[in-house]
């Protein structure tokens, strides 16, 4: 017997709380003595280096062992190992003390919610086991191999060992309740959640059980494309291609690597939960980097690597952690510079890819001013009018610079990116990634500029394309040029860039009529010389009449046109201000919005539909006997006009629907009797 002792403790019964309460989950154990098994071989380098290493260092490894039998897990590796003086020394001094450290802070913090639970080390492997023996024999020339054993009571025996092979053992005599780590099933998952990207390989029965390689340490020149989504498939497997990445690599004033991937967004992803991996120092630490990652880039997907994120901190002291806040600028940073590259050197990909960017960007600008600065003149809309696009940048030597196959972007900081191949995208996923090749898209600054003219400070725009087609149509044939908002942040976006501008004024199309769509006076003619009343006046009073409605309010305008057949015989409009009041009711009320009862039905009094409806009314009488065929025709056709024009706004139900079809039916009757006569 070499050496019997009582490890001196300050905290009392330590022992139980790291056994029971410390971790909600107890298999961190294996990520510590692994990461510990990792040290000691990166430290073997660094002393055979120094040239203080006699003998082979060999290749370096990490094994596991199981015995089923007797229980017990172990841990080999060939590192830098220990002698007595240093198992003393680190294990039953600096490992407890660490280990104390740890739990003063754990228990002080109040917080269950420590990220990582990172930093017990060694002494976690009694949350699993009932003994462990350290089995090690150092590097040093004529050092004695020794057998450390403790028992989970704050005593230890140390004693000579036969070992030979240079290196330290971890056994673990499991707890009965632990014995699922016997399992080579379950130990080749948690290594594959925790040491997967290790820099040694990990056996297990004979096999490495790690991928070891972490594509994020390595160059982004040596990276390609290729290498960029494999990664990215295998971090995400089954999932669709990545749009595209940023490769951060930085080291000052903090220590980071990774890889950001800007996935597709799928509706059914909930933005609030992140998707990026934390690891530290190539050991994983959390799929929960909410605190780290600024909000709007949580649905990126990826990894980040730092040894400066503090880890044994509650969530929230995290949050308020200055190394933190700065490297989640950093990183918004990064994603800004990105974009901006690719907006620059690959319009065509920066378009075919903004229908998801776009809303990471729009959420980004809402919740960081500084980003916002950063992506302000690229945010695209699509829009109506054909645009000329921007010829592509001309390089130094005046040439036009033709998209290169594959960007590779080296900034001051050492980071770097790489874009996904245009053709070579196109060839894998053809035309797929544009949602409409035949649009053009233009920033907001340029809308503004191009209609100052016309309509200065106000934009048009268009949140449905389907059921707004009309509006956009008639606004299109003016020269009127519309804006599509329509994903589902652009309603918050439209009221955070009026916040933002404030002179500028967002209508949507079916809001209200442009001057510029209308025809003044068209319709004063008189025509009704008994009573004179204008076109105007009589249609109005049709419609009122027909509909027999308190809550709409009959407008009669002539749109302008060459082709009054091909303008809408009525619109329905729901001023803007208004309707975005019901929208934020609703949402408040987490309810759908209702279409309001109370809105306005513009007339055209341009349309042919409209005039024919006048003589069919005067012919038939309608003010006086409405009964007559043609006042019941007449009648008929203006709450088949009337339809007509709510079907942009809403969606009918099976009453309103049958409605509608029946008296199609018998309008088409009464006009083919009519034409048959
Ligand atoms: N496999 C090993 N080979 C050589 N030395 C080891 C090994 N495992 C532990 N040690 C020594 O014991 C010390 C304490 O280990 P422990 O895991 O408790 O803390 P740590 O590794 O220093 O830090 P951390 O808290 O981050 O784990 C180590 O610093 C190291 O000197």
């Amino acid at each position: 017997m070499l050496e019997q002792g009582t490890i001196t403790i300050h905290t009392e019964n330590i022992f139980p709380i790291i056994k029971k309460s410390l971790y909600s989950g107890h298999e961190v154990f294996l990520r510590e003595l692994i990461s510990n098994g990792v040290d000691a071989i990166q430290k073997l380098k660094m002393v055979s280096h120094a040239g203080e290493v006699t003998g082979e260092v060999g290749e370096p490894k990490i094994k596991i062992s199981i015995d089923k039998d007797k229980k017990t897990l172990s841990i080999t590796d060939n590192g830098i190992g220990m002698t007595a003086e240093e198992v003393k020394k680190y294990i039953n001094q600096v490992a407890f003390s660490s280990a104390e450290e740890f739990i003063q802070k754990y228990r002080s913090s109040g917080d269950q919610q420590i990220i990582g639970h990172f930093g017990l080390g060694f002494y976690s492997s009694f949350m699993v086991a009932q003994k462990v023996e350290i089995d090690t024999l150092s590097y040093k020339e004529g050092a004695q191999a020794v057998h450390w054993s403790c028992d989970g009571s704050p005593n230890f025996t140390l004693e000579d060992s036969p070992r030979t092979d240079r290196g330290t053992t971890i056994t673990l005599f499991l707890q009965e309740e632990e014995v699922e780590y016997v399992e080579p099933s379950r130990i080749r998952q948690l290594v594959k959640t925790y040491c997967d990207f290790m820099p040694v390989p990990i056996e297990l029965e004979g096999e490495q059980i790690n991928k070891q390689k972490a594509l994020w340490r390595e160059s982004p020149r040596s990276l390609k494309k290729e290498d960029y989504l494999e990664f990215y498939r295998y971090l995400y497997p089954f999932q669709e291609e990545p749009l595209l990445w940023v490769h951060l690599n930085t080291d000052y004033p903090f220590l980071l690597n990774g890889i950001l991937y800007f996935p597709k967004l799928k509706p059914e992803v909930d933005v609030t939960q992140g998707n990026i991996k934390l690891f530290c120092n190539q050991v994983f630490v959390s799929d929960h980097c909410e605190e780290i990652i600024p909000k709007f880039l949580l649905p990126m997907r990826g990894v980040i690597d730092s040894p400066d994120i503090p880890l044994n901190v509650s969530r929230s002291a995290l949050q308020m952690d200055r190394t933190v806040r700065k490297i989640a600028d950093f990183v918004a940073k990064k994603v800004g510079d990105r974009l901006n590259e690719l907006y620059r050197d690959n319009r065509s990909e920066y378009i075919s890819s903004w229908q998801d960017l776009g809303t990471f960007v729009k959420f980004g600008c809402m919740n960081d001013e500084k980003f916002k600065k950063q992506v302000e003149d690229i945010i695209i809309y699509r829009t109506t009018l054909a645009v000329e696009q921007p010829s592509p940048p001309a390089t130094e030597a005046g040439e036009q610079a033709s998209p290169p196959a594959t960007v590779q972007v080296q900034t001051q900081e050492g980071d770097a990116w790489q874009d996904v191949t245009p053709a070579a995208q196109e060839q894998e996923n053809p035309k797929s990634q544009i949602p409409n090749p035949n649009s053009e898209y233009t920033t907001l600054k340029e809308y503004l500029e191009r209609n100052q003219k016309r309509h200065e400070n106000r934009v048009f725009y268009c949140s449905d394309p389907v059921t707004q087609a009309t509006y956009v149509e008639l606004h299109k044939k003016q020269g009127l040029e519309v804006l599509f908002m329509d994903s589902f942040i652009d309603s918050h976006f439209i009221s955070f860039l009026e916040r933002e501008y404030k002179d500028v004024k967002f209508s949507r199309v079916d809001s209200e009529l442009d001057e510029n769509l209308l025809e003044k006076d068209k319709a004063a003619e008189i025509v009704d010389p008994k009573t004179n009343k204008t076109r105007s006046e009589l249609i109005k009073e049709l419609f009122e009449k027909a509909l027999n409605k308190e809550k709409v309010t009959i407008r009669t305008e002539a749109l302008k046109s060459d082709d009054p057949q091909g303008t809408p015989p009525a619109m329905v409009l729901l001023p803007e201000f208004l309707r975005r009041l019901r929208e934020m009711n609703a949402l408040l009320q987490q309810q759908a919005v209702q279409f309001p009862e109370e809105h306005t039905l513009v007339v055209n009094t341009s349309h042919p539909l409209i005039h024919n409806l006048v003589n069919l009314s005067q012919g038939g009488i309608v003010q006086t006997e409405g009964t007559s065929p043609s006042g019941e025709l007449a009648n008929m056709i203006c709450h088949h006009v009337y339809d007509l024009a709510l079907m942009a706004h809403k969606a009918f139900d099976a009453e309103k629907m049958k409605a509608f079809l029946e008296r199609s039916n018998q309008v088409l009757t009464r006009l083919t009797e009519r034409a048959a006569s």
